[in-house]
C-alpha cells in the first residue's frame, strides 16, 4: 500500500503565560492510501491540534506533513474535515448544502450529484428540507454527504459522532462503513471512544498524555462487519485501555 499521508517528527506548542505549552512532541505517522486510521488519546492530549496540523489548518512548529509526497502548506482540495460541531448551512436546503462546495459542472449536474449523495446517505426525499427540519442523525448524514460530494481523497473525522445519542452513533458507524465500501477514502478518525475505533479502523494509534506522542499502534485484522464481543477485539480493547491508563 502506497503512503497517502506521511507525518515526520512534528512538534507544536502554544504560548501560555510567557512560556510555551508543548502539545505535540515529535510525532511520526504514515497512513496508507485507502487505510482507515483511528487516533485515540487522553482528554486534552493534543488530538484536535494534531488533526488541525494533518489537515493543513494549523502549521507545525517543526517537522512536516506530506500528502502523496508533497509538503502540505494549508488546507487543500484533497481532504475534507468532518467535526462534531458540524458545518451545515441552516439557511440552505439539503440539496443546496450539498451543491455548495461544487465548483465545476452546470446547475443540473450539481443537482444530480447532490441528489446522488443525499440518496447514498439515506436522505432520499429530504433534498428540499432545511436543516431545522432534520434530526441530529440526519444532520450528521448531510455533513457526511457534503464532505463526500466533493470527492475528497482523505476524510479527516474529529469526533464526528460524539454529539449523537448512543443508538444513532452505532447506526452512523455502519453507515460510514457502508459508504466506504462504495467509495474508498483514506480516513483519519480522532475519537475518545475505543470501541468506535475498534469497530471501524484498520489501525489504532494510542497517544500519550500531552505532549502527544504515539505510545503504541494496534493493527485490527478483523474483517467487517465486526462483533465487539469477539475475544480478539476484547483483548485489544483491554490493551488499549491499559495504554490509556484505564484498566477494567
Ligand atoms: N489555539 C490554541 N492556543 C492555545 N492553546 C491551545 C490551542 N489549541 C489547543 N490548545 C491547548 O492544547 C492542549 C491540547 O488541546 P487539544 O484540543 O488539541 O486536545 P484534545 O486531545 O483534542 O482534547 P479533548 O480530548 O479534550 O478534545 C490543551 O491544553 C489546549 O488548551
Amino acid at each position: 500500500m502506497e503512503n497517502k499521508i506521511v507525518i515526520d517528527d512534528i512538534r507544536k506548542g502554544f504560548a501560555k503565560g510567557g512560556a510555551t505549552l508543548p502539545v505535540i512532541d515529535g510525532l511520526d505517522l504514515a497512513v496508507g492510501d485507502g487505510e482507515f486510521v483511528a487516533i485515540v488519546g487522553p482528554s486534552g492530549c493534543g488530538k484536535s491540534t494534531l488533526m488541525k496540523i494533518i489537515s493543513g489548518f494549523e502549521p507545525p512548529d517543526t517537522g512536516s506533513v506530506r500528502i502523496d509526497g508533497t509538503a502540505l502548506r494549508g488546507p487543500g482540495p484533497t481532504g475534507i474535515v468532518i467535526s462534531q460541531h458540524g458545518s451545515v448551512f441552516p439557511w440552505l436546503t439539503v440539496q443546496e448544502n450539498l451543491m455548495f462546495g461544487l465548483n465545476t459542472g452546470g446547475a443540473a449536474e450539481k443537482r444530480r450529484l447532490a441528489d446522488h449523495y443525499a440518496d447514498m446517505v439515506g436522505l432520499k426525499g429530504f433534498e428540499q428540507a432545511y436543516p431545522r427540519e432534520l434530526s441530529g442523525g440526519m444532520l450528521k448524514r448531510v455533513e457526511i454527504a457534503r464532505a463526500l460530494v466533493v470527492k475528497p481523497q482523505i476524510l479527516y473525522m474529529d469526533e464526528p459522532f460524539s454529539a449523537l445519542d448512543a443508538l444513532m452513533n452505532l447506526h452512523m458507524r455502519n453507515e460510514l462503513l457502508r459508504i466506504l465500501q462504495e467509495e474508498r477514502h483514506t480516513v483519519v478518525l480522532i475519537t475518545h471512544d475505543v470501541e468506535e475505533a475498534l469497530y471501524l479502523a484498520d489501525r489504532i494509534m494510542v497517544l500519550s498524555p500531552r505532549p502527544a506522542r504515539i505510545r503504541r499502534s494496534f493493527t485490527v485484522g478483523e474483517p467487517h462487519p465486526r462483533k465487539l464481543s469477539n475475544p480478539g477485539l476484547q483483548r485489544m480493547k483491554d490493551d488499549i485501555l491499559a495504554e490509556l491508563g484505564l484498566t477494567t
